[in-house]
C-alpha cells in the first residue's frame, strides 16, 4: 500500500481498556537517544530534501491563534495557505500543475466564517478549516460550555476541530472521565468532522502520562492525536514525538485503525519539518506520510519552507520583500 492508497483516519474507537493503559512504562533514556539520533542518521538533500520540503507545505495545518486575529489577517493566511509557494518556484521544479495547498487552516472558532469564506473567494474551499474549540487552550470551562463550542464551529462551517484535553484528568490519571468526556466531543463532531486531541504535552507531568493520554485519546475514537497548543512553555519536541508515535503504532497494530499525529508549537524551519518527516517515516512508515495522517500545526514554518525552495531553485536567499508572508 502507499501513501496515495492510505485510507486517512478510520478509528471508530475501542472500549476503554485499563489494563492496557496500566502497563505503559515509558524508558525515558531510550526514548532520549532515539529522538537524538533522528536528525543525524538520514540526510536528505538537493531534489530529495526540495521534495520533502513540498511534501512538508502538504501537511502543515497553517495556523493563526492570536488573540488580535481579525477578518484581513485570516483572509491573508487563507490567500497562502491556497497558493503556499511562488508559482515562479513551483514551475522551477516542474511543479506548477501540481495545485499544492496546505493542510488545512486553523483559526478560533469565531474566524471560521471568515477563513472559509476568503478560501471560496481564492478558490481553494477544498482546504479544510480546523476550529481549535473546548475552550483552547485551557480546556478550563464546563463539558457543557466545551461541547456547545464544537457544535456552533461546526455549524460555522469547521471541517476539522482540534480539541483539548481536560488536564487534570490525565494529572490525576482518571481515565475513565477523560476518555467520557473525549468520547462526548466526538460525538458532537459526528462521523464526517475529523477530530484532533491536543494533549498539550508540556502540562501533563510526564512521558508516562502523554503515551497513556494517547492511547485513551484513541480509544475514545480520536482520529489524530496533536501535541500542544502552542501556548504551553513546552510544544512539540522529538522525544514526544517518538512516545505519541508509538502510541498510534501500538494501536494500530492491536486494532487495525488508522490515527494520524500533528505536531504542533514552536515548529518554525524547513530542517525541523524534514526531521518531523523522518520521524514519522521511521516510526510508523509511509502510510503516514501525507496529509491525510500527519500535519504540522504550524504559523511561522511555511515562511522557511518558501524560503528554503527560492534557494534550491535560484542559488540566494531571497530577500523580505520576495516572499509574501515576510
Ligand atoms: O496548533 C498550532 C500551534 O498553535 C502553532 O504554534 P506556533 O505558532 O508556535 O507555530
Amino acid at each position: 500500500m502507499g501513501p496515495s492508497d492510505c485510507p486517512g483516519p478510520t478509528n471508530p474507537g475501542i472500549p476503554l481498556d485499563e489494563r492496557w493503559i496500566e502497563s505503559v512504562r515509558v524508558n525515558l533514556p531510550a526514548v532520549q537517544r532515539r529522538a537524538a539520533t533522528l536528525g543525524t542518521k538520514r540526510t536528505v538533500k538537493k531534489q530529495w530534501q526540495a521534495a520533502w520540503m513540498l511534501r512538508a507545505v502538504t501537511c502543515i495545518d497553517l495556523t493563526t491563534l492570536a488573540g488580535d486575529d481579525t477578518q484581513a489577517n485570516v483572509q491573508r493566511l487563507c490567500l497562502k495557505a491556497a497558493k503556499p509557494i511562488r508559482s515562479d518556484i513551483l514551475a522551477a521544479m516542474d511543479m506548477e500543475q501540481a495545485q499544492l495547498t496546505c493542510g488545512a487552516v486553523c483559526v478560533y472558532p469565531s474566524r471560521v466564517p471568515d477563513a472559509v469564506a476568503a478560501l471560496k473567494r481564492f478558490k481553494a474551499p477544498h482546504v479544510p478549516v480546523a476550529a481549535v474549540a473546548t475552550g483552547f487552550p485551557s480546556g478550563l470551562y464546563s463539558l457543557e460550555t466545551r461541547l456547545r463550542e464544537i457544535t456552533l464551529a461546526i455549524e460555522a462551517g469547521a471541517h476539522e476541530i482540534d480539541i483539548v484535553l481536560n488536564r487534570q484528568l490525565v494529572l490525576n490519571h482518571r481515565w475513565a472521565e477523560l476518555y467520557r468526556e473525549v468520547q462526548q466531543m466526538k460525538a458532537a463532531c459526528g462521523p464526517k468532522i475529523h477530530m484532533k486531541t491536543i494533549l498539550a504535552i508540556g502540562e501533563l507531568g510526564s512521558m508516562n502520562n502523554v503515551y497513556k493520554a494517547s492511547l485513551v485519546c484513541m480509544m475514545a475514537g480520536a482520529d489524530f492525536i496533536k501535541t500542544s497548543t502552542g501556548k504551553e512553555a513546552l510544544n512539540a519536541n522529538l522525544p514526544v514525538g517518538v512516545v505519541m508515535c508509538r502510541a498510534v503504532r501500538d494501536y494500530f497494530e492491536r486494532t487495525g485503525y488508522f490515527v494520524g499525529f500533528k505536531p504542533a508549537g514552536g515548529i518554525r524551519t524547513g530542517k525541523d519539518a524534514c526531521t518531523w518527516l523522518i520521524l514519522i517515516k521511521e516510526e510508523l512508515d509511509d502510510r503516514w506520510l501525507n496529509n491525510k495522517l500527519f500535519r504540522i500545526g504550524a504559523s511561522g514554518l511555511l515562511l522557511d519552507l518558501e524560503r528554503q525552495l527560492f534557494h534550491y531553485v535560484t542559488g540566494r536567499y531571497a530577500a523580505a520583500h520576495e516572499l509574501a508572508m515576510s
